[in-house]
């Protein structure tokens, strides 16, 4: 390691109340690098990063970057020293184009950039030369997740940056996308840019990292370089012990249909058809998979079966019962859960305490409430269970579930929905920001689920976890379902084949 680091993180200590997120961190990095930070949920590295990116202050330790000690009082101070952070969660303001994104708030660079016609090429120019496909004058709530991404990262570019810190980017995009990230990671070091990369998926980290640091408990523990390691290691790292990818699996026999969904057809919030005569069971005691590349009908036939979309044709059984075209309310309370795609939509309500969101659906059911009033200490007994079992990094149940790290908010939504004892259960996207020792857990908790006779619908771009849980996985494409594959006599490139429209397959069940 040469004397002078591009950046170096020395002693920082960060506490949130009695939360310790930074125990005394220090770290390295090196310039034109690419810097892996792998953790355990909760292990500080969120918080490590928005200190270097200015959004939160250090309480003691210092940052001393290019040579300097510098203590940035807010994004746009360590933005002017160029370096851009691209969070888990995205900051654009979904109402305003891409351009008026990038010049919002930047009073003097207006001056500068007082041409909205410069702006656009500026964009146009970066765009194209680092194949982002981002338009200037697109509507920030007309793109997909993988393309506003692509628009936050063009955000730092466009702004200057030689430090791009990306904050689990690729738990919300397609293998497809996250290839091209993965490759524009490389472009930007080869154009002298150095890049800070927070992932779970240890296999990516393998393929684009120079160099991986693993944090524990508010501090880093290992560095090493990539050609001296192998995930097994780095799992090993993080957690602490072995992480056992295969799941043993009761060999019980599916029962009775709980969900029936008969020619489902329904059109995307832009009008577009999404879902196409969309027909599946699911049984009590299985777990059905849908595989798909994202964007062919997957979020919005989970939004229609939950009732957060409207259905155009066919319908929706639940033991039997018609639930199309219910409200989400009355299909909740139809033995129905739901792990949502986006829990920051759908799954929480972050202003509010673990405790208020654990009864979100069942403030007036015993026992949490009696005679019209609310049995506190039943609500959190409950909660504190949830959180002891599901191992959810919290101060306590009454803290605002906005301040808890991502991962820790999906494993609080999983074990909320797992609790309402349902019969159906959707999941969409299980282990989303979930850590890879939790994720072992969590999938344990979903199979006791199955053998329990409860029917599982779990919709995912992750095929290891399909592959790793269901009993049978269907395809989606273009809305509709192209094909029904047994996991235990198909290859990673056979569905991987159907999943991009090819139904020639030997493996395809009929
Ligand atoms: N604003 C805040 N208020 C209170 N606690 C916070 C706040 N921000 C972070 N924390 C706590 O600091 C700790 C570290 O959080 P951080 O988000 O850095 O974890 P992480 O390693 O990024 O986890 P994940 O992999 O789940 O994203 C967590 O216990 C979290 O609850």
């Amino acid at each position: 390691m040469s004397q002078k680091p591009f950046l170096r993180v020395d002693n920082i200590r960060k506490r949130f109340g009695p939360i310790i997120a930074s125990d005394g961190v220090s770290l390295e990095i090196e310039e034109g690098e690419i810097h892996s930070l792998l953790g355990e949920n909760g292990a500080g590295k969120s918080v490590l990063m928005s200190m270097i990116c200015g959004m939160v202050r250090p309480d003691e330790g210092e940052i001393v970057y290019k040579g300097q000690s510098v203590r940035f009082n807010s994004p746009r101070e360590a933005i002017r020293q160029r370096i851009g952070m691209v969070h888990q969660h995205f900051m654009l303001v979904p109402n305003l184009t891409v351009a008026e994104n990038y010049i919002l708030g930047q009073g003097s660079a207006l001056r500068v950039i007082n041409d909205m016609d410069k702006v656009h090429a500026k964009i146009r120019e970066l765009s194209d030369r680092y194949a982002l496909d981002v338009r200037p004058d697109a509507l920030v709530e007309d793109l997909s997740v993988g393309e506003q991404q692509r628009v936050e990262i063009l955000k730092a570019l466009f702004h200057g940056i030689d430090l791009l810190i990306l904050d689990e980017p690729t738990a919300v995009l397609t293998p497809q996308e996250t290839d091209r990230l993965l490759a524009l990671m490389g472009d930007l070091v080869k154009d002298g840019k150095t890049v800070v990369f927070i992932s779970h998926k240890l296999d990516e980290v393998m393929r684009v990292s120079n160099r991986i640091s693993v944090m524990r408990d508010g501090r880093v523990v290992h560095t090493v370089n990539v050609g001296e390691t192998n995930a097994r290691e780095l799992a090993r790292m993080m957690v602490g012990r072995d992480v056992r990818m295969e799941l043993p699996r009761s060999p019980e026999p599916a029962g009775r249909v709980v969900l029936s969904v008969e020619n489902l057809t329904c059109r995307a919030e832009t009008g577009l058809p999404a879902v196409r005569n969309v027909s599946l069971n699911v049984r009590a005691g299985e777990i059905v998979g849908i595989a798909g590349v994202s964007g062919n009908g997957q979020t919005e036939l989970s939004l229609a079966l939950s009732g957060l979309l409207p259905v155009d044709s066919g319908r929706v059984m639940l033991n039997g019962k018609d639930i199309t075209g219910l409200d989400p309310a009355s299909i909740n309370a139809c033995a129905f859960s739901h792990i949502p795609e986006d829990r920051h939509k759908h799954g929480v309500v972050l202003s509010l305490s673990l405790s208020e969101n654990t009864i979100l659906q069942r403030y007036d059911q015993a026992p949490f409430a009696s005679r019209g009033m609310l049995n506190r200490r039943a609500i959190s007994e409950h909660t504190r269970d949830l959180i002891q079992r599901f191992r959810v990094k919290s101060r306590d149940e009454n803290q605002a579930i906005g301040a808890l790290s991502g991962g820790n908010q999906q494993k609080l939504v999983v074990a909320r929905e797992l609790a309402r004892k349902p019969d159906f259960i959707l999941v969409n996207q299980l282990a989303r920001g979930i850590d890879i020792g939790a994720m072992e857990f969590v999938m344990e908790e979903m199979l006791k689920q199955r053998d329990n006779g409860r029917a599982i619908l779990l919709i995912s771009t992750e095929l290891e976890e399909l592959f790793a849980i269901c009993d049978r996985i269907l395809v989606m494409f273009h809305g509709e379902i192209l094909g029904e594959l047994p996991p235990d006599r198909t290859r990673l490139d056979e569905l991987g084949l159907l999943m991009a429209g090819n139904t020639d397959q030997p493996a395809l069940a009929s």
